[in-house]
Order: C-alpha cells, then structure tokens, then sequence
C-alpha cells in the first residue's frame, strides 16, 4: 500500500526551520566563492541542490512509515551532503569546522554517540569521495568578510538549535504532566469499581467514590446528587468529599439551573468566591433517578470537563449495578410478606454455623422455633388477607425483640426461627421468655372478609435448642421437637380449660 503523505513526527518538525537556514546558507557561501575565485555558475548550478534538500527530506519524512526513522536517515544524509560539500568548497576551514560541527551535534543530541559517530564517518566519506571526484584542494581561508559571513551564520545556527531543544523539552515536559495526570484518572475509574464493589448500599457506594476520587485528586472537592426520576424535589442520595457543608448547599441550589440537561459536562456559572464548578449529568444511565457529579477544582480546568463524563458514567454504572444486585438479593434472600430472611437464607446461615460449631467446639449456636397458633381458624373465619397481616404482625413484634446479629426467618407458613449464630441456650431461653410474656399485651388489628376491623391476641407456641445439648446437625431438629410439644401441652390446657392460656382467636 502507498503511503500517504501525513504530518510527520515531532523531530521533522523541529528541525526543519534549522535545516532550511543551515542549507541557504551554505549555498549564499557557495555563491560568494563562486563569485570570488570566477568558477560562476559550474558551482552555483550543483550548488542549487543544496536549496532542493529540505524540502525533499521533509517529503521523505512525511512519507514514511516511520516518520521518526525517516528522518534519523535525513540527519546522516545531511552529514552525507555536508561532507561532499566541504570537499567542493576545497576545505574552506571555517565553514567545514562548524558544518561538520553542526552535523555532529545534531546526530548527538538525537541518537546519540553512536549516530554521532556514525555521522562523522559519512562526512569523511563524502569528504574523500568527493576530493577523489573533483580533485584534492585545500583553500583554508577565503576572506575576512566570508569570515564574518560563515560565523554570522553558525552563531544563528547554534541559536536556532538551542531553541527547538528548549520548545521540545517544554513541549515533553508537558506530555510527562498529562500522562501523570492521564495515569491518575485511570487509576481512579479502575478503582472505583472496586470501591464500589465493596459497598453494601448506595449510600456508602456514593460516598466511598467520592472520597475514593478525593484521594487521587487532593485538590479538587466532589459532590453527588441522585433525584427520584418522578419526584425531582426528593433527593433520595447525596454525597460530598472535599467540600464543606455551606458549599454542599449551594450545590444543590445551583442544580436547580442544570435540571433537564443532557449528558454532556457543563460549567457552572462561577461563583462569588471564584470557584470554577463542573458538572456532568448523569442523564439516562439510571433507570430510576436523575443524578449530578459536581467537581469543584481549584483552577480553571477545561480538560476536566472531558474526564468528568466519564467519571459520571463510571458512578452511574456502579450505582445501577448495586441497585440491581441489592434487589436481586433482596428476592434470593427476603420473604416478601414479612420482609424477614426467608428459610433458603436461613438454611445457608444454619449450615455456616453447624460447620463453625465443627471447626471450633467451643462456638455455640442457639435456634427458636415459633409457630403460629391456629391460623387455619383465622384463615378460615376472617379470610386470607386477614391471616397475611397476622403472620406481619406476629413478624413485626418479634423483630422488635431481635437483635441485628440475631437472624430471624420466617420458615415456612406460620413457623418463625430465630437463629442465635454465637449463643448458646441462654440466650435462646431468655428470648422465648421475653416474647411470651410480652404476647398476652400484643394485639394484632386485622381486616375481615366482611371489611371490618378485629382485634386479635397473638398466640405461638416456642421451643428452643442449643448446640451446647445436643450435636450441632441436631439442634434443629430438637428446638423443632421442643416447639411441637410446647403446642400439643397448650392444645392440652385449651381443652381443658385451664391454665393462664386462652384459646387463640375464637
Ligand atoms: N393467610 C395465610 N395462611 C397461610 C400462609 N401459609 C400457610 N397458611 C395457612 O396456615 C395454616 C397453617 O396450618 P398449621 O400450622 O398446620 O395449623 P394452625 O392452623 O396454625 O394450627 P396449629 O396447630 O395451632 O399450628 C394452613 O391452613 C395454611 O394454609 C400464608 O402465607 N398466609
């Protein structure tokens, strides 16, 4: 495939103005001879290849394939050119000292010794050759003003050069800056999805980023609003990391200007302290809300705006991913009547605790077991929306008596098991206590088939296992056994009558 003529690398670039100068000015020298010792035009005509040179090495390199390469050849070429022509110019020794200088400098200061080495070799090369072609003769001075000419140009020269080091050091200096920064953005957006990975709710996901995104850019101050998509007045999540609250205020004053903006990042008018607030919306890449990541930086930053839409769409992925996955968990792990862990959750959690009862002898585990009394006759008489809220109720009452680190699932129908993951029967006793005797001031308020309200009394029967009685696989089983004969003794005293328990519900 032809190559097509591009912009060529940096170092064609830099040098070109150089070289341009360096070549007419060895052809007005060229002239000046010419003109001095009458030789006219069969060395002003040669000489003239001399002007064509720059602008073909600058075609080569934009040319090539590789630019950069091209032009490492164009440099040794030059010495080449220059080596030939000092030969021509029969050594005048002014001009071969400072040309043959300015070759090897220039290979230098690009590719090293070696290039420069390599350099002086074709410029003697050439030298010889073109002695051996247009015969040996050595001219070491011409005149004063050539003199002045031919140092004039040299000073200019090494001038030039000098310049377009310093513009290209400059000019490295700062693509070292912007791939640190590039680096650091990077680093930051493969981060967050780590942070947010480990965030157990939106909240700590949003603030984790945020302070997550702090640390990478000390300087700047982030905030995060998401706005239930129906209702725009409810901000359900906010977050800052790096501003105070008077600022996190006026944020949300601001967002009222950008409501109903697309995706792209905009400037923020600035504010009376001069501070210069970006802001991406977060528009489309939530399903449910509409959200806002602000930055504060602490100067006028243009190449923010191109980083922030990305930093906002990291965000809202993450927080449309957590969303996702707590609903997925909520419906593998919850019982959606009562909202309490449902028996697959609670059988993960037992097994965990039988094995760590294996692994380490010494940590017990209790189980309660409830169940509801007669419910069938609720169901039956009052209907089953009527039996639903009994069984919420009954749920409600004993979550309020469970600890966070006590695991309450609601097993089956109208069987309840609290799972003590490090207690042993104490702990077990001392809660089925609590709850029975708290029980006869519970009333649950349920609606009848008929549409009325009832009062009903709760009722359940309860037994209670520990790991410190029976092998671990069996305290199920024996809590399970406990329950079932607590509810044949009450069935017992309903039937007789006796006893502090009334006959549940009708
Ligand atoms: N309303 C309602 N009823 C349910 C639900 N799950 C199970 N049931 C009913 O609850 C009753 C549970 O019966 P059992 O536990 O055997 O007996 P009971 O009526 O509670 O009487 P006890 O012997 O005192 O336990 C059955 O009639 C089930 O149909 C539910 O989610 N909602």
């Amino acid at each position: 495939m032809q190559p097509s003529l591009r912009r060529p690398h940096r170092l064609a670039l830099a040098i070109i103005a150089p070289r341009i100068f360096a070549f007419c000015h060895t052809f007005g020298l060229t002239v000046w001879i010419a003109v001095v010792e009458g030789s006219g035009w069969t060395l002003i005509l040669p000489g003239m290849l001399l002007l064509l040179w720059p602008g073909v090495a600058y075609a080569l390199a934009a040319h090539a394939q590789n630019s950069k390469r091209a032009e490492f050849r164009n440099l040794l070429f030059d010495s080449l050119l220059f080596g030939f022509w000092c030969s021509v110019l029969d050594f005048y020794v002014l001009a071969t000292i400072t040309i043959g200088l300015a070759c090897l400098m220039n290979n230098l200061v690009v590719g090293g010794v070696r290039k420069m080495l390599i350099a002086a070799g074709l410029f003697i090369l050439a030298a010889l050759f073109g002695s051996a072609l247009t015969g040996f003769t050595f001219r070491p001075y011409v005149s004063n003003r050539l003199d002045i000419y031919q140092w004039a140009g040299a000073v200019v020269y090494f001038l030039t050069i000098g310049r377009v080091t310093y513009s290209q050091n400059r000019k490295i200096g700062r693509s070292i800056g912007e791939i640190r920064f590039q680096n650091r953005v990077f680093h930051a957006l493969l981060d967050l999805g780590a942070v947010a990975n480990r965030a157990t709710n939106i909240h700590t996901l949003l603030v984790d980023s945020l302070n997550h995104l702090q640390t990478h850019f000390p300087d700047y101050g982030f905030a995060v609003f998401l706005q239930e998509r129906q209702r725009s007045e409810v901000t359900r999540f906010a977050a800052v990391a790096g501003l105070s609250s008077e600022d996190e205020k006026r944020l949300r004053f601001l967002l009222t200007n950008v409501h109903g903006q697309g995706g792209d990042p905009t400037t923020l008018p600035q504010t009376d302290k001069g501070e210069n607030l970006y802001v991406a919306s977060m528009a489309g890449r939530l399903s449910m809300y509409e959200g806002w990541l602000i930055v504060k930086a602490p100067s006028r930053d243009d190449g923010l705006k191109q980083i922030l839409s990305l930093f906002a769409d990291q965000l809202a992925a993450a927080t449309e991913n957590k969303l996702l996955h707590l609903e997925l968990k909520k419906t593998a792990e919850r019982d959606g009547l009562t909202g309490l862990y449902n028996r697959g959750f609670l059988e993960s959690a037992l097994q965990m605790s039988i094995q760590g009862k294996v692994q380490t002898p010494n940590l017990d585990f209790a189980v309660l077991m409830l169940d509801v009394d007669r419910l069938k006759d609720v169901n039956d008489h009052y209907g089953h929306v009527a039996g639903d809220q009994l069984i919420a109720c009954v749920a409600q009452y004993l979550q309020f008596h469970c600890r966070d680190s006590d695991i309450l699932a609601r097993y089956g129908g109208d069987e309840f098991v609290i799972l003590f993951p490090s207690a042993d029967l104490t702990a077990a006793r001392r809660m089925a206590n609590l709850i029975q005797e708290n029980l006869p001031e519970q009333r649950c308020t349920i609606d009848t088939a008929s549409g009325e309200h009832e009062e009903l009394m709760l009722h359940v029967s309860i037994g209670c296992a520990s790991s410190s009685e029976v092998p671990a696989q069996q305290v199920f089983a024996l809590a399970d056994e406990r329950m079932y004969a607590n509810k044949s003794q009450r069935r017992k005293q309903w039937a007789d009558g006796l006893g502090t328990a009334s006959r549940p519900f009708l």
